[in-house]
């Protein structure tokens, strides 16, 4: 009857191109920092501390140790595993250190934007880790520039730095006040000097950062350290203690822990409601609430929202399989592990010249015929972004039998970039933003499709366990209302021509 292709067979064979040229290139991860003060292996614990915030950036690593005289760093590409080694480790001395494991925002994936960023002030070096990224630069580097600063690196995160280097302000803290206040967008860091460590997160609360304490054994002082995440705190036997309030500067030296408020106005928590449905571990407590439950209790929601009658539940592994758990509870389905993803698919796998059709997720997800033939499936994920992971897994999955696949989504459909720290490939390529739940779910070739509702996610986020400060209204959503908390250009607009991005 039709000889012409529909806009959305058009989609499909383009995403099938896609996939020959760019299997894994979708949505990416964003950046773990982590913080000790006061311990005499430092840079070991912050590696141990890195070890578990892995997940948050896999591009590149980095320590940096001081011992009250002098700070060293050593940053490499990889993974930190890749990178630290107990040679290497013994190269990095002294009783403070700060971590990261990056993934690019701003700045290409390379070694000199590798962090921490190490700049040389009046005040003697000074060592950042970043999370986050930051808008509304305006001219500030040309300023800079002009003032003197010789940029090392295309990152956003080295203007901070360069700003508190360039401050006239009296005492290093008050530089380091005065610099935060001038920057605008997402900024979890972590900063340390030859005897001094620092957190701060901007005044909206993008990204999360706690702090914890290891107790002084046999009256020893203690120890403080700093993560994205609280399961970076287990490994080391820290408690979480508190987190680091949104636009508050927390300072660690010789006379203890000290705070101060350096954002001028108080503006609305836009805490990054992706934390809880992707980026985190269900393991660690962000913005004082555990994800483990947020995840469960969409789950449980998204039954409750758009439950339909099937024989198993199944996770997308291995963000969504806690969602999945929460679902089938909430629904009396049972659940088990159709996929089984392999774990051992590392950065070395991925190259962006394989042109193999479906491999990249193939290599990763492999369906379990034995539980998936002849039933009626319910496939959780916690979100689609380009929709070819779907799309792959709902073709596995009826290949491996399936009778009806039911494609269920965490979150709702995501619409509009990230500009705060997450990696969102542009409006253009978000399936969401240019096609309708009905022609999604066609092109993945699922039977039924359904997102959990704004609301629900929101709700799900805050129930049942109340956090102090934390509400439905204080996560920042903009990835699914396009609805951004601070005004934003493309920082590609505002780095000097030349930059590579
Ligand atoms: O619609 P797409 O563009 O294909 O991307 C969406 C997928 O990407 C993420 O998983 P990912 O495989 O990155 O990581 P995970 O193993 O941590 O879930 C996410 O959990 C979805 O499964
Ligand atoms: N994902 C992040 O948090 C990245 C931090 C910083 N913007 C960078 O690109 O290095
Ligand atoms: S736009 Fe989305 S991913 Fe980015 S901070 Fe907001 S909620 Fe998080
Ligand atoms: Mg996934």
């Amino acid at each position: 009857m039709k000889n012409q292709l529909t806009a959305l067979e058009k989609d499909v064979m383009i995403d099938d191109m896609q996939d020959d040229a760019t299997p894994f290139d979708k949505l990416r991860e964003e950046c773990g920092v982590m913080a000790v003060y006061n311990h005499p292996d430092a840079a070991r614990l912050t590696y141990w501390g890195l070890y578990s915030l892995q997940h948050r950036g896999q591009e590149s690593a980095g320590i940096a140790s001081a011992d009250g005289q002098q700070v060293n760093d050593i940053k490499g590409m990889g993974l930190v595993s890749e990178i630290f080694t107990d040679d290497v480790l013994a190269r990095l001395p002294g009783h403070m250190a700060i971590g990261h494991t990056r993934y690019s925002t701003t700045g290409d994936s390379a070694l000199l934007n590798a962090q921490p960023i190490s700049v040389e002030s009046t005040r003697g070096l000074i060592a950042i880790a970043h999370n986050g990224n930051l808008v509304n630069l305006g001219n500030s580097r040309e300023r800079l520039e002009r003032d003197g600063a010789v940029f090392q690196t295309t990152s956003d995160t080295e203007i901070i730095v360069q700003l508190i280097a360039h401050s006239k302000c009296s005492t290093l803290v008050d530089c380091i006040a005065d610099s935060l206040a001038q920057v605008d967008g997402a900024f979890s860091i972590v900063m340390m000097t030859r005897n001094r460590v620092f957190a701060a997160r901007d005044p909206h609360g993008f990204r999360p950062l706690s702090m914890g304490r290891i107790p002084g054994v046999d009256g020893a002082p203690d120890t403080f350290v700093f993560a994205s995440e609280t399961c970076a705190f287990d490994l080391l036997h820290a408690k979480y203690e508190r987190d680091v309030e949104p636009g508050e500067l927390v300072m660690v030296s010789e006379d203890g822990v000290t705070s101060r408020r350096f954002a001028r106005e108080t503006v609305p928590t836009a805490s990054c409601v992706f934390e809880h449905v992707y980026f985190s571990r269900p393991d660690s407590r962000v913005f004082g609430r555990w994800v483990q439950k947020s995840r469960e209790e969409m789950g449980r929601q998204l039954a409750r929202e758009s439950g339909v009658p099937a024989d198993l539940v199944v996770p997308v592994p291995d963000s969504g399989v806690t969602a999945a758990l929460g679902y089938a509870a909430e629904s009396g389905i049972p659940f088990n592990f159709g996929l089984i993803r392999n774990h051992y698919v590392g950065r070395t796998f991925i190259q962006p010249e394989q042109r193999v059709r479906d491999f990249g997720v193939r290599m990763k997800l492999n369906p379990v015929r034995s539980l998936l033939d002849g039933k009626r499936v319910i496939l959780i994920d916690d979100s689609i972004i380009r929709g070819t992971t779907s799309r792959k897994i709902v073709r596995m999955v009826r290949a491996a039998g399936a009778k009806e696949v039911h494609m269920r989504i965490s979150c709702p459909p995501t619409i509009s970039p990230c500009f705060y720290g997450v990696d969102t490939p542009s409006k253009k390529d978000l399936i969401a933003a240019n096609h309708s739940i009905e022609d999604i779910c066609k092109f993945i070739e699922a039977d039924s499709l359904a997102y959990l509702s704004l609301p629900g996610l929101t709700h799900s986020c805050t129930t049942g366990e109340p956090v102090d400060g934390l509400s439905p209204a204080s996560f920042c959503t903009a990835c699914y209302t396009g609805e951004y908390p601070t005004q934003w250009v493309d920082v590609s607009e505002i780095l000097p021509a030349g930059a590579a991005l």
